[in-house]
């Protein structure tokens, strides 16, 4: 089995591991964050610190994987520390859970993980670091730039673009050929039917913009 280190030591980490049975054997965690190993017998490390002295001492680091389990709307995270892995020799796997289906010219990017009984359709494209979560789909000719995540049970329909580290809530729908600019956010639930601005959160059924600035209490 190829060897893989995790960066990320949360829920999303044990997600990934579970999709990637059989496939790879996570080697090392890593994580900026004081945390106990998500799974027994797997050493984990703190930071770059705790990463460069790993990498001085592991036979072969070079020849290990990365897998980044860094989700939720941090997208912009995940995708920088891919390309910092990156950079370190580690080349990204694509996690594409057994049970997750894509089109045959769909293009999946680099670091992608597709998660169980996702859906990416017919002429999908795909940039890197892009989650497509449980349950979610993604229909004929969307675009999905870098480090977007898709989260779960979303539903994005036939030629909806998402730019670059957007995050589609839980079982937000989008209606077809939408825009959602990037570093958006939808909300759970939400049922987009009108493009969405760069930067900006929208929620509800129609999804309205969410104010930035709210009253406090
Ligand atoms: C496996 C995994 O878990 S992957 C991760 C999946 N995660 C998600 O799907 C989470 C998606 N996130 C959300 O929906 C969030 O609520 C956000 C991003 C839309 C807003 O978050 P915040 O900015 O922290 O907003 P906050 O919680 O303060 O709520 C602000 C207001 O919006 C309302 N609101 C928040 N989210 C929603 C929503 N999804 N739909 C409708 N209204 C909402 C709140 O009720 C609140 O209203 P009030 O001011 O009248 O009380």
């Amino acid at each position: 089995m190829k060897p893989v280190l995790f960066w990320g030591a949360t829920g999303q980490a044990r997600v990934l591991r579970e999709a990637l049975h059989g496939v790879a054997e996570v080697v090392a965690v890593f994580d900026l964050a004081d945390l106990p190993s998500p799974f027994a017998g797997v050493p984990i490390h703190t930071g770059e610190a705790g990463y460069a002295r790993w990498a001085s001492q592991y036979r072969d680091a070079a020849a290990v994987g990365a897998c980044v389990a860094i989700g939720g709307g941090r997208g912009q995270d995940r995708l920088a520390r891919q390309r910092w892995l990156e950079s370190k020799g580690h080349a990204p796997l694509d996690v594409l859970h057994p049970r997750s289906f894509q089109a045959g010219d769909a293009r999946i990017g680099r670091g992608c993980q597709l998660l169980a009984m996702s859906a990416v359709c017919s002429g999908a494209w795909l940039g890197d670091a892009v989650i497509v979560n449980t349950h979610a789909s993604v229909d004929h000719d969307c675009r999905l730039g870098d480090g977007v995540h898709v989260g779960p049970g979303a539903r994005l329909a036939g030629e909806v673009v998402i730019g670059d580290h957007a995050f589609i809530g839980t079982g937000a729908v989008i209606l077809p050929r939408i825009q959602v600019g990037p570093g958006a956010t939808v909300g759970a639930g939400a049922v987009v039917t009108r493009n969405v601005a760069p930067g900006e959160t929208v929620v509800g059924n129609p999804a309205r913009p969410l104010p930035q600035e709210r009253p406090s209490a």
